[in-house]
């Protein structure tokens, strides 16, 4: 029988993976204190890994390490710094020795029609999205998979496959992160490492508050399944793609959005414009969540 590590456990067993399945793992999840990146975190925790919660707000993480255990740890940083990124990726390695799987969870942006994207703004969320994530990726492979010879990176992205019409700097941001996914898989495959993409659609998640609530009151009912998808069905996904399946999703995009994809129909969206045929926008958030 395979030996089980004595620890604390505050997560309780996976509902649908056997026991054990990531034992000896070590997992780093950006984003990991909130929403998607909590969920799979613990999901990856119920499996036996070991994981490192990364973002910018220390109580954030530090509240949901608390909540998932002494298999969590935490470290703050930002991936759009080179120097926060690299000090991420040297903590899991102090701590576990290796790291098995990055995932690049950390993302998003604000709603809000083409045009009045600032180029700011549009900056803003590629630096985040495809600069974060090409700098997590690539240092995770440098610093911890290539010289072990194996690893997996499962890239999060926002589904663009239909255009995302209300959010066009993330639409490129997510389809350049897909076929980054594609480039990464073929040029890694060598040194071990399985890298794919989760195309996500729309989650129950409390980052769906920021959005303007005409949005939000539609986004249900219009995904065919009728219903948001939930976090830990996501998380599920996060830890199948970390098993022994992984490397033969190597290079994929597994879509994963109810059969509704994150955006449908003409712009301005009839149901959402005014009189003007204005669309709501996001608001800005206050400068202290930034
Ligand atoms: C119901 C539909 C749901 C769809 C499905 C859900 C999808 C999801 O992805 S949910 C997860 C969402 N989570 C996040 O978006 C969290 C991360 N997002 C962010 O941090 C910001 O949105 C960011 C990507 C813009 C990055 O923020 P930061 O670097 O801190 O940038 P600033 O806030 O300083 O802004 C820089 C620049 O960006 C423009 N801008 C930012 N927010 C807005 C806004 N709400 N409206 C208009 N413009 C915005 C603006 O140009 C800013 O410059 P300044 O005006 O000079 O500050
Ligand atoms: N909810 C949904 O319906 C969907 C979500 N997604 C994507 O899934 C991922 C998680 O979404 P969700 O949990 O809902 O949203 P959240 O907004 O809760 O998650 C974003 C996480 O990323 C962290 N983060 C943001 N910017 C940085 C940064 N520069 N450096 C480090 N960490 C950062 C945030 O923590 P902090 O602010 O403390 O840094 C936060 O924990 C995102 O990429 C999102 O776009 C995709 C499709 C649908």
């Amino acid at each position: 029988m395979r030996e089980r590590r004595a620890t604390i456990r505050a997560v309780s067993a996976s509902e649908i993976f056997a026991p054990g399945l990531l034992d000896g793992q070590a997992a780093l999840v950006t984003g990991g204190g909130t929403g998607l990146g909590r969920a799979a975190a613990r999901e990856l925790i119920a499996c036996g890994a070991q994981v490192v919660l990364a973002g910018r707000r220390e109580e954030v993480l530090a509240a949901t390490a608390a909540r998932l255990g002494e298999a969590a740890s935490i470290v703050t940083g930002d991936i759009r710094e080179q120097e926060d990124a690299e000090r991420i990726v040297a903590t899991v390695l102090e701590r576990h020795g290796r790291l098995d799987l990055l995932v690049n969870n950390a993302g998003g942006q604000y709603f809000t029609p083409a045009e009045a994207i600032a180029t700011k703004g549009w900056q803003a969320v590629m630096r985040l999205n495809v600069g974060g994530t090409t700098r997590m990726a690539e240092l995770a492979v440098e610093r911890a998979m290539r010289p072990a010879g194996r690893g997996t990176i499962v890239n999060v992205t926002l589904s663009p496959h239909h255009g995302l019409a209300g959010m066009t700097h993330s639409s490129a941001a997510r389809a350049a992160v897909e076929s980054l996914t594609r480039a990464w898989a073929q040029r890694w495959a060598a040194d071990g490492i399985a890298v794919v993409a989760v195309a996500a659609g729309h989650f129950q998640t409390d980052a769906l508050d920021k959005y303007p609530e005409p949005v939000r009151a539609s986004v249900a009912r219009t995904v065919p399944l009728q219903r948001l998808g939930q976090p830990p069905e996501h998380a599920w996904l996060i830890a199948l793609l970390a098993s022994e399946l992984g490397a033969a999703f190597s290079g994929s995009v597994v879509t994963l959005d109810g059969a509704r994809d994150n955006w449908f129909g003409p712009w301005p969206p009839p149901t959402l414009a005014d009189e003007a045929g204005e669309v709501p926008t996001e608001q800005r958030r206050p400068a202290a969540t930034r």
